[in-house]
C-alpha cells in the first residue's frame, strides 16, 4: 500500500504536533506563580507523629486533630506565666511563613488569675524539633555570626560567654534538697530560694514569650531505656537548638508521638539578662535549677554548654537515687566487649582517647554506670578543636561535617576553611555532633560492666608517671582528689603550672558529696573486677617550659596495652611518695620515660617539685578526712593512706 502525499504530510504533521506538544509539556511548570512553584519543592514528609492503629481517614484526622491539641497544650502550659493567665496563645510554625502556618492554637488558656496583659494577646510562635536543614536556614538568615564553613558545618559565636560560669550557678535550697544535696564549701551548689527562683522564670519565660517564636526541642537522656529522662528545651536561637538536637538523644517518630509530659525543661533566655536587684545575683548571669519544679532557668549566657551540663547536674541527682552512678567520663568497648571508663578534668583526653579507630564508641562525656552495665547519657559529643588535625583525631576532624555545630572558631572569610589553631575568639573553641558521626559508633549506646577504669591527669609539673597500675584504694584516693595541672597562659615562656583539684573529675556537676559517688564507683569495681589506672597525658622530660607534653601516640599505645590486658601482667617498681606501681615497659614506648626521674636532668629539682605536688595533693584532700566513704570504715582509712607518703 502506497501512501498518498497528504497523507504523508499529515503523518510528518502530526508527529512534529505531537513531539513538539510533549517538549512543551516537559519543559514547562502547569503552576502560575513562584509560590506555587515553590510548594512543589516541598514533600510533604511522613507525619513526624504517625497515627498508630487508626482504621479510617476520619478516625485519623480526629486522633491526629486531638494530638496536636495536646502538644499546643503542652507547649502552653510550659510557656506559662506563673503570676498572669496561665498559658499564652502558642502557634506552631515559623511567623514569616504566614501560609504554612494555619495551625492556630484553639486552647489558650482564658481563665486568668490576675487579669490579662497586653503580652496574652499576642501569639508565641514556636518551631518543634526542626530539622538541621530547617536549624541551619533559621540560623543563617536570623542570628549575626552563623555561617556554614566549608566541611558544611554551621559555625556559630555563643557571644560575651565562651566557656561555663560556674559561679552564677544557683540550686534552690528548699526542705528536700537541703538534706540531700552538698552545701558549702567545695560545693559547686550555691543556694538560691524558691522565690527567687520564680522571680527569674518570670523573666525568662517573659522574655522568651515576647520573641517572634521560640524553638523546642523535646529529646532523651540515657541510653539504657529503663532510665531514661524526658527533656524539654525552650531556647530563642536555632545555634541552642541544633545544639540539643546534637546533644541529646534523638527521638524517633514513633516515640515524639508518645512523648507526653517531659521530666525536665530548661528555660534558655540567654540572651537575656538577670536582674542584679534580684536576691542572691552577683552578676548579669545566672543559670538557676529547681529540682523540685524539674525546671532549670538560663539568663545572660549563651554558651550552649550550659544546657548540657546542666542536665549533666540533673542527672547526678536523679541516678544516684536509684542505685546508679552518674559518671563525667568518655568510654569505649573493644571487639570483644571489653569496657573502658575514661575520666579526666577538661582538655586531659577524653574525648581524644575514647574516640579510637579501633574500639566502638560509646560516649565522650557523660555515662550512667547500673545493674545493668554502662549506657551514655547524651546522643552526641563536644570536642574541644583547638589545634584539631586531621592527622592526629582523624574521626573527630571528620565529623565536623553538614549538621555540627562549629563553636567560636575563626574561618577564611572567602573559602570558609576553618583554621583551627585560630585563638582569636577563644581556646575553648568546640565541635558539638551527633555520636553516628563517629564511624565506630556502638547504637545504642550501652554496654556491658567495665573492665578498666582510667583516670587521666595532664601534669604539667612532669612529674607522675605516663602510666601507674592502681590499687582500689589509690583509684578512690585519686578519683576523689581529681587532679590536673594545665597551663593557664598560652604565651611563650615559663608558666607556673597550676594545679587544679576537682572532686570525682567534675565537682562543677555533682550535687551529692563527692564520698557518695566514690563509695559507688568502690562498690562497682570491686563487684565486676575492674582495674584501675592512672594515666598522665601531660608532662615529660621535666615540668611545664623544660620537657614536652607526651607524644599523644606514646598515650594511645599505654592505653592500647591496658585495653588488651597485656599491661596487667608487665612488671612492676614502685615509685616515691605517691607510692605509684608503674611497668618497666610497654612496647611502642621509650622505656626510660616511664619512670619520670630518669627524664629529668636535674635530679634535685624533680625530688622537689614532686614534693610540691605530693603537699598540694594531701593539702586539697584535707576537707575529706571527716568524712566515711560507704558503709565500711576500714575502706576510709584505706583511702586515705593510699595518698602521698612523705
Ligand atoms: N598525650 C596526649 N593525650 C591526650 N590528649 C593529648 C595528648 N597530647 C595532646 N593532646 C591534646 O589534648 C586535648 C585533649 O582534649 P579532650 O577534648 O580529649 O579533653 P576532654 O577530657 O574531653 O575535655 P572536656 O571535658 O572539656 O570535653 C586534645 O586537643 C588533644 O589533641
Ligand atoms: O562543659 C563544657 O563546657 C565542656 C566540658 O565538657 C567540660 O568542661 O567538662
Ligand atoms: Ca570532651
Ligand atoms: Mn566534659
Amino acid at each position: 500500500m502506497v501512501e498518498t502525499s497528504f497523507q504523508i504530510i499529515f503523518r510528518i504533521f502530526t508527529f512534529f504536533f505531537s513531539e513538539k506538544k510533549c517538549r512543551q509539556m516537559e519543559n514547562s511548570v502547569s503552576e502560575r506563580t513562584l509560590d506555587e512553584l515553590h510548594s512543589l519543592q516541598k514533600k510533604k514528609s511522613a507525619p513526624t507523629t504517625p497515627i498508630k492503629g487508626a482504621a479510617g481517614a476520619f478516625a485519623a484526622t480526629i486522633t491526629e486533630e486531638e494530638r496536636h491539641k495536646q502538644q499546643l497544650q503542652s507547649i502552653s502550659a510550659s510557656l506559662a506565666s506563673l503570676t498572669r493567665e496561665t498559658g499564652p496563645k502558642v502557634v506552631k510554625g515559623d511567623p514569616t511563613k504566614k501560609a504554612e502556618t494555619p495551625r492556630v492554637s484553639h486552647v489558650t488558656h482564658h481563665t486568668p488569675t490576675f487579669g490579662i496583659s497586653d503580652s496574652a494577646l499576642k501569639f508565641t510562635h514556636f518551631l518543634y524539633n526542626l530539622s538541621p536543614a530547617e536549624l541551619y536556614e533559621q540560623a543563617i538568615k536570623y542570628e549575626k555570626g552563623s555561617f556554614i564553613a566549608s566541611s558544611g558545618a554551621l559555625a556559630t559565636l555563643s557571644g560575651a560567654k565562651t566557656g561555663r560560669s560556674p559561679r552564677d550557678k544557683r540550686v534552690v535550697k528548699d526542705e528536700t534538697t537541703e538534706d540531700e544535696l552538698w552545701w558549702g564549701k567545695g560545693s559547686p551548689n550555691i543556694e538560691m530560694d524558691e522565690h527567687t527562683f520564680l522571680v527569674n522564670r518570670e523573666r525568662a519565660v517573659d522574655y522568651l514569650c515576647s520573641l517572634e517564636k521560640v524553638y523546642v526541642n523535646d529529646q532523651f537522656l540515657n541510653w539504657d531505656p529503663e532510665h531514661r529522662v524526658k527533656v524539654r528545651i525552650v531556647s530563642a536561637r536555632a545555634y541552642h537548638s541544633l545544639f540539643m538536637h546534637n546533644m541529646c538523644i534523638r527521638p524517633t517518630p514513633d516515640e515524639l508521638e508518645n512523648f507526653g509530659t517531659p521530666d525536665f525543661t530548661i528555660y534558655n533566655a540567654g540572651q537575656f539578662p538577670c536582674n542584679r536587684y534580684t536576691h542572691y545575683m552577683t552578676s548579669s548571669t545566672s543559670i538557676d535549677m529547681n529540682l523540685a519544679r524539674k525546671e532549670m532557668v538560663i539568663l545572660g549566657t549563651q554558651y550552649a554548654g550550659e544546657m548540657k551540663k546542666g542536665l549533666f547536674s540533673l542527672m547526678h541527682y536523679l541516678m544516684p537515687k536509684r542505685q546508679i552512678l552518674s559518671l563525667h567520663s568518655g568510654c569505649n568497648m573493644g571487639k570483644d566487649g571489653d569496657v573502658a571508663l575514661f575520666f579526666g578534668l577538661s582538655g586531659t583526653g577524653k574525648t581524644t582517647l575514647s574516640t579510637d579507630h579501633n574500639r566502638y564508641l560509646i560516649g565522650d562525656d557523660e555515662h550512667c554506670w547500673s545493674e545493668n552495665g554502662v549506657s551514655n547519657i547524651e546522643g552526641g559529643c563536644y570536642a574541644k578543636c583547638i589545634d584539631l588535625s586531621r592527622e592526629k583525631e582523624p574521626d573527630i576532624w571528620n565529623a565536623i561535617k553538614f549538621g555540627t555545630v562549629v563553636e567560636n572558631v575563626v574561618f577564611d572569610e572567602h573559602t570558609r576553611e576553618i583554621d583551627y589553631s585560630d585563638k582569636s575568639v577563644t581556646e575553648n573553641t568546640r565541635a558539638a555532633y551527633p555520636i553516628e558521626y563517629i564511624p565506630n559508633a556502638k547504637i545504642p549506646c550501652v554496654g556491658p560492666h567495665p573492665k578498666n577504669v582510667i583516670l587521666l591527669a595532664c601534669d604539667a609539673f612532669g612529674v607522675l608517671p605516663p602510666v601507674s597500675k592502681l590499687s582500689l584504694p589509690q583509684t578512690m584516693y585519686h578519683f576523689i582528689s581529681g587532679y590536673t595541672a594545665l597551663v593557664a597562659g598560652t604565651e611563650d615562656g615559663i608558666k607556673e603550672p597550676t594545679a587544679t583539684f576537682s572532686a570525682c573529675f567534675g565537682a562543677a556537676f555533682i550535687m551529692l558529696h563527692p564520698t557518695k559517688y566514690a563509695a559507688m564507683l568502690a562498690e562497682k569495681m570491686e563487684k565486676h573486677g575492674a582495674a584501675g589506672w592512672l594515666v598522665n597525658t601531660g608532662w615529660s622530660g621535666g615540668r611545664y617550659g623544660l620537657g614536652s607534653r607526651i607524644k599523644l601516640a606514646y598515650t594511645r599505645k599505654i592505653i592500647d596495652a591496658i585495653h588488651s590486658g597485656v599491661l596487667l601482667e608487665a612488671n612492676y617498681t614502685k615509685t616515691e611518695v605517691f607510692g605509684l606501681e608503674i611497668p618497666t615497659e610497654i612496647e611502642g614506648v621509650p622505656s626510660e620515660i616511664l619512670d619520670p626521674v630518669n627524664t629529668w636532668a636535674d635530679k634535685k629539682a624533680y625530688e622537689n617539685t614532686l614534693l610540691k605536688l605530693g603537699g598540694l595533693f594531701k593539702k586539697n584532700f584535707e576537707v575529706f578526712l571527716n568524712y566515711k566513704i560507704g558503709a565500711d570504715k576500714q575502706l576510709t582509712e584505706e583511702i586515705l593512706a593510699a595518698g602521698p607518703n612523705f
